[in-house]
């Protein structure tokens, strides 16, 4: 094992194959450094986990390359792709696409919100990356502004989910490793009835919800303050203001968005399928701007058409 320029230890197989680079975010289960494929000199993020975070994992390190494989064959361009993963006795590294526009934790600064045009864009690709996984089994149960990255610098840029691996690969999730986290986007049911029962595809849902509602008031909807009930019990009890300076150049449809997905019963909450129908996304300059940053013309698709005549330099066989 090498050491990299601070303290973490590399497998010898991973250094052969990349060299790594500066910190660029942190999270809660570790952190993620730039590093450079060697052979090709691209970029990926390198998400280091130490395992002595997920006690429970170490029995199921068998199902890790298991589920590995089943994230391997998630293919969305809204979700963050695997690259490669390699572990030690102690430590994961989970190598992923690179997103140049960081964490959208950093566009949303306390305070102030996105453009609500903006806000539609991000979260339109938001409902259809978090669809495409319930679609294929998985819930994230981790929706928040550290898992969604943005692709570049600029407004109106294709973002990608990620994190979503993380719940799924690294088993072990228990409530109360669920609860050492910030609580401030965990659905209620999460905390009443999960223990027991189990909770479904619509945390997601919930989670979407307190997102968006960051994405257009530029603050959360439940947080810590000394004269208000614990996050929890706001949580529990749905309690949220829409601040009128923070919301009044917002529209009904989008605050009715929000209100639909921040309801406390699950069976009552809105959808995500349902979510993607709300007169909110039926915008079509929105889908059209998203759909192109999703699926952007190949050059195989702009193949010049038959009937046109070949460049001068180029030899046509009707040259
Ligand atoms: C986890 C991750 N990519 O997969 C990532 C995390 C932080 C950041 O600034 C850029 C990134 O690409």
């Amino acid at each position: 094992d090498l050491m990299s320029d601070d303290q973490t230890i590399f497998p010898k197989e991973f250094q052969e194959k990349y060299l790594v680079s500066r910190g660029i975010g942190t999270g809660v289960c570790g952190e993620v450094k730039l590093a450079f494929e060697r052979a090709t000199c691209k970029k990926v993020a390198v998400k280091i986990i130490n395992k002595k975070n997920f006690p429970s994992v170490g029995t199921a390190t068998r199902n890790a390359e298991r589920e590995i494989e089943i994230l391997r064959r998630i293919d969305h361009p809204c979700l963050i792709k695997t690259e490669d993963f390699y572990q030690t006795e102690d430590t994961y590294y989970i190598v992923l696409e690179l997103m140049e526009g960081g964490e959208l934790f950093n566009r949303v600064k306390a305070g102030h919100g996105l453009d609500e045009a903006v806000a539609k864009l991000y979260f339109y690709q938001m409902l259809m990356a978090v669809e495409y996984l319930h679609r294929n089994g998985i819930i994230h149960r981790d929706l928040k502004p550290e898992n969604i990255l943005l692709a570049s610098q600029a407004k109106t840029c294709l973002i990608k989910v990620t994190d979503f691996n993380q719940s799924k690969i690294l088993e072990g999730e228990t409530l109360s490793r669920t609860l050492c986290g910030t609580p401030s986007y965990l659905a209620p049911e999460v905390f009443t009835r999960a223990a027991t029962t189990g909770y479904g595809p619509s945390v997601d849902a919930w989670s979407l919800g307190v997102l968006l509602f960051v994405c257009l008031g530029g603050y959360a909807p439940f947080y810590e303050h000394p004269s208000r009930p614990s996050v929890q019990e706001q949580i529990i009890q749905g309690e949220f203001t829409m601040v009128p300076s923070k919301w009044k150049g917002i529209s009904d449809q989008a605050k009715d968005m929000v209100r639909k997905l921040l309801v406390v019963d699950p069976s009552l909450r809105l959808s995500i399928t349902s979510a993607l129908q709300h007169p909110w996304l039926q915008d079509p300059a929105m889908l059209a701007q998203a759909n192109k940053l999703m699926y952007p013309p190949q050059d195989s698709d702009t193949e010049p058409s038959h009937n046109k005549r070949p460049r001068e330099d180029e030899e046509g066989d009707n040259g």
